[in-house]
């Protein structure tokens, strides 16, 4: 009897070992391929363009978007459009901006009467986007869109509607690209170039979404600071007396300050430079930064820009390099990403691997 137990402890102990050792090994191996990624933490104030840098990766290096993502997206869109609408439609009332006679009637009934969230995208509203997208007043608030919050990307999406509206609607690539989401939380997306592992670590950059980002600053290799380089005409969306750049600036400069970052290497990325050429012809940036004394054009404009954040960054970081980027074009990431993988392999595969 006895014995019977003893050889049952001996073989329970001998299949726990074995348990413990594929454990062990598991974490070894894990262990190994965390030492073998390359991290990489992209931050930047909200609406900068930084989620819009992951789905690239996933579109460069991974399978692009799952079904889940795509119905994800296309909810988005379609609620955007209509949020944008009404929005558009409340600055001019609030304006005192005319839309045509014909237009009044649409405006009035979409304001009482399109639940913006609940409403699904019916032809009939499509139809009223259409015509009201079409009337000079909203052209004009559009144009207007610095006094108040709108998606840079609302016009591409009006452009869209009737596509949008269609019921077989998919979204493509580029509509994803375009597709504002805010971020809440924290997304991880691990993807490899030429058998090399990188992780990237996406955040929320509006205020509320900041605190959280000291949590993921000590297992950092490599920062991206994504700043929207057309935000300099514009207004915060969390507090409207703050110039949107201004605040991007402060958080680039208290968070490269911060001791766990100190000796890290940064890569600025001044985003949005699509945007920024455009606004330049209506809007110099002298009106809102007086310290550029420059001439009105990009490579002045883009160059104080650049220097204003390159001057700022702290001296306890390792390094810092800019690029300027346009993050819905797809080449122009695939370059710049390259570009920054070249080096950063230069430095990392010597000492990591
Ligand atoms: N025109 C243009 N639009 C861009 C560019 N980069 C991003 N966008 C758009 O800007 C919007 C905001 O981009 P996101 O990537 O969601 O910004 P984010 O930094 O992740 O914002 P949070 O999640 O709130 O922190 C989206 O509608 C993008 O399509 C760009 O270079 N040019
Ligand atoms: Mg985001």
């Amino acid at each position: 009897m006895g014995n019977k137990q003893t050889r049952k402890r001996k073989k329970t102990l001998k299949a726990q070992s074995k348990k413990n050792k594929q454990i062990n090994k598991t974490i070894k191996g894990d262990r190994k391929n965390e030492a073998n990624t390359i991290s990489i933490l992209i931050l930047g104030t909200g609406d900068s363009g930084k989620s819009t840098l992951i789905k690239q990766i996933q579109i460069l290096y991974k399978d692009g978007f799952s079904e889940f993502e795509q119905e994800k997206y296309q909810k988005a869109i379609c609620v955007n459009l209509k949020n944008n609408t009404k929005k558009l439609l409340q600055f001019c009332n609030m304006n005192g901006i005319d839309l045509l006679k014909k237009n009044r009637r649409i405006a009035e009934e979409y304001l009482s009467n399109v639940d913006v969230l609940n409403d699904s995208l019916t032809t009939e509203i499509v139809q009223s986007i259409q015509s009201l997208w079409k009337d000079p007043a909203l052209k004009s608030a559009y144009s207007r869109r610095n006094e108040f919050t709108l998606p840079d990307s609302a016009n591409y999406f009006f452009d869209r509607a009737g596509e949008i509206g269609k019921p077989d609607y998919e979204p493509s690539n580029m509509d994803i690209l375009n597709c504002r989401i805010p971020t809440v939380g924290v997304r991880e997306l691990n993807f490899s170039v030429r058998n090399e592992k990188w992780r990237i670590v996406d955040v929320g950059g509006q205020r509320s979404e900041r605190r959280k980002w000291i949590h993921h600053f000590q297992d950092v290799d490599l920062l991206f600071f994504v700043v929207a380089m057309s935000e300099y005409n514009q207004k915060l969306f969390e507090d409207e007396r703050i110039n949107r750049l201004q605040e991007s600036l402060t958080v680039f400069t208290k968070t490269l300050n911060d001791e766990y970052l100190q000796k890290k290497d940064c890569v600025l990325l001044l985003n949005k430079v699509d945007l920024f050429k455009e606004k330049l012809e209506n809007f110099p940036l002298s009106n809102y930064f007086n310290e550029f004394k420059g001439e009105n054009n990009f490579e002045e404009s883009s160059e104080f820009l650049k220097n204003l954040f390159i001057n700022s960054a702290p001296k306890n970081i390792n390094s810092i390099v800019s690029h300027f980027t346009c993050g819905t074009d797809t080449n122009n990431i695939k370059e710049i990403l390259s570009f920054i993988q070249n080096k950063t392999n230069e430095k990392y595969v010597s000492e990591v691997f």
